[in-house]
């Protein structure tokens, strides 16, 4: 039997129950600029209500919204309070909402405007001397990204960026970290002149995500998985993320973004090499970065771009019994413009294990429905021992790790239709977590905020990650910029048709999930 593993001087089974209890933060702040907005009203202020829900805030917390609308403390609980209630994954106790919100304060102001980041850093100082932070805060950039710049060096001048002896000051920065490779690095120069490397915390809220972590478990806690996954067994991989929603009132941010920007260089590329990478030594924050690393490094794009990539725009249409507008039409939007919202592309990892197995990534707004899954499709069987009759179509084995909304794991095989003939027919095997686990999953942000202040990196891409990412996505995008216009596609389809033209080629079909 192989010995435990031994952490931080304690033996981990000893008392099993006491590891299953998540930390609570310590004395901390948490400011959120832009708490006004679409992320912070519908994630980031419910999630820390959940977690104090849950008790894992400490009763010295304070929470700092910075906006500019005209509000006073008030008016902002008041808000923020509507938001919870309506957003909150947990039920909406009073009893928690009045202990959390006494630590609630707002600031108003421009970015730009040295006054406000004045009476910033004296608000953070009180809460300091009334809630007893302690000195400790975060900033969380929950703003749009061509204003990080600004903020960040609003925050350096007034001194926030500085810790005092035995405290802490954290920067956690959105998505999406840059527009390409020159942009990030750029960015990147700016975040780390006013906070050292280990105090900035990139944001991918899928690594947040129970189902994306438990592809982890299910890969490296598992015997059966990992001795099929590679060439030898696996056909292709599809990885999809498809949004039933449009933009709606985001086409300030998505207009000149797209798809392949917001979605693919940072969700699905960080899935694609969740599934991809080895084994880390340990799941220590660098260790795990480093494998991804090596995938994303290992990634390559297909020669000929046209061919093996695909993108669309939404026209106007009908979905789910609605009529509903095309991108063009959307709020905001800027005539004639010529951003994807759907993206598909062919990737190859170079590396023994994954030889000649193409990963497929797409992306898209007003789609069928809402679903995000990673689908690993095996080769057929080298060889049948009987005759299967013409009509019997029998598909290929497949995982499909389900990430939202269904949560869990489908196993796809052919089994024997019960009868005298050997009819042999395509089942699935279903786990999931709504009748494995009486536990709710926490939401992303949740996980995620509670790492940050607890200061636990492993769920934040490392600068390394980012810049691959960019390195792999700026060739199709730049392609795609030279070479004409996104097809258009009816909501509630599955894309534009040369999204299954790309898979044709190839000899193969996208699934319908
Ligand atoms: N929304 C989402 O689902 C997701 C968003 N993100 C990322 O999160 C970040 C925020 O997105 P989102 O919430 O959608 O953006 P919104 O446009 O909804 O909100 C922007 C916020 O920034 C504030 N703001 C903007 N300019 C200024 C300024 N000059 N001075 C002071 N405040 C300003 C606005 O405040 P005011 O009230 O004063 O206008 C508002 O609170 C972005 O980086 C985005 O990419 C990432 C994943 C998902
Ligand atoms: O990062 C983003 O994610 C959301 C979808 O998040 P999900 O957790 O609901 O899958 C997407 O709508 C948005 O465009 C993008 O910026």
């Amino acid at each position: 039997m192989a010995p435990a593993k031994v952490t931080n001087g304690q033996n981990p089974l000893r008392d099993p129950s006491d590891r299953r209890l998540p930390k609570i933060a310590g004395p901390s702040g948490l400011v959120i600029f832009g708490v006004t907005g679409d992320l912070a009203q519908k994630k980031l202020l419910p999630a820390v209500y959940d977690l104090a829900n849950r008790g894992l805030l400490p009763p010295a917390f304070g929470l700092t919204g910075f906006a500019r609308r005209d509000w006073q403390d008030q008016d902002f609980r008041k808000i923020a309070h509507d938001a919870i209630e309506k957003h909150s994954r947990t039920p909406f106790d009073e009893g928690v909402w009045e202990q959390l919100s006494k630590g609630f304060r707002f600031v108003s102001g421009e970015f730009s405007d040295d006054s406000a980041f004045e009476r910033l850093a004296q608000t953070v100082q009180r809460l300091d001397d009334e809630r007893g932070t302690g000195g400790n805060h975060a900033f969380y950039l929950s703003v749009p990204p061509g204003q990080f710049p600004l903020v960040l060096e609003q925050l350096a001048k007034v001194g926030l960026s500085t810790p005092a002896a035995d405290t802490w000051r954290r920067v956690v920065v959105e998505k999406p970290f840059g527009h390409d490779l020159t942009s990030a690095r750029e960015l990147n120069d700016v975040v780390e002149e006013v906070f050292p490397p280990e105090s900035v915390f990139r944001i991918d809220h899928y690594l947040g995500k129970e189902t994306v972590q438990n592809l982890l478990a299910l890969r490296f806690a598992n015997q059966m998985f990992e001795p099929i996954w590679n060439a030898n067994y696996v056909d292709h991989v599809q990885i999809t993320m498809a949004e039933d929603i449009g933009i709606g009132s985001r086409a300030g941010y998505y207009d000149g973004i797209g798809a392949a920007r917001d979605v693919i260089q940072n969700h699905l590329l960080q899935l694609l090499a969740l599934t991809a990478m080895e084994e880390p030594v340990s799941f220590e924050a660098d260790e795990l970065r480093a494998e991804k690393e090596k995938v994303l490094s290992a990634v390559t794009i297909p020669r000929d771009i046209g061919r093996h990539t695909a993108r669309g725009q939404y026209e106007a249409g009908w979905q789910g019994g609605e009529e509903v507008v095309g991108y063009l039409q959307e709020q905001g939007m800027s005539a004639g413009s010529i951003t994807e919202t759907y993206a598909a592309i062919r990737l190859d990892v170079d590396t023994r294990r994954w030889a000649g197995v193409p990963f497929y990534l797409r992306a898209g707004k007003r789609l069928g429905r809402r679903v995000t899954e990673i689908a690993i499709v095996f080769k057929r069987a080298p060889h049948l021992p009987f005759d299967l009759n013409e009509t019997q179509e029998l598909g290929q084995n497949a995982i499909v790790i389900r990430v939202q909304p269904d949560e869990g794991v489908t196993i796809r095989f052919g089994s024997k239709v019960p009868g005298t003939a050997m009819e042999v027919r395509d089942v699935t095997m279903d786990f999931g977590y709504g009748h494995a686990f009486t536990e709710s999953s926490p939401e992303a942000y949740e996980r995620l905020i509670l790492d940050m202040l607890l200061g636990d990196p492993p769920l934040f891409p490392r600068q390394r990650e980012v810049e691959l990412s960019w390195q792999i996505l700026d060739p199709i995008i730049d392609h795609w910029t030279k070479h004409g216009k996104p097809e258009p596609y009816r909501p509630g389809t599955w894309g534009p048709p040369s999204a299954d033209a790309m898979l044709a080629r190839d000899g193969r079909t996208w699934r319908r999930p």
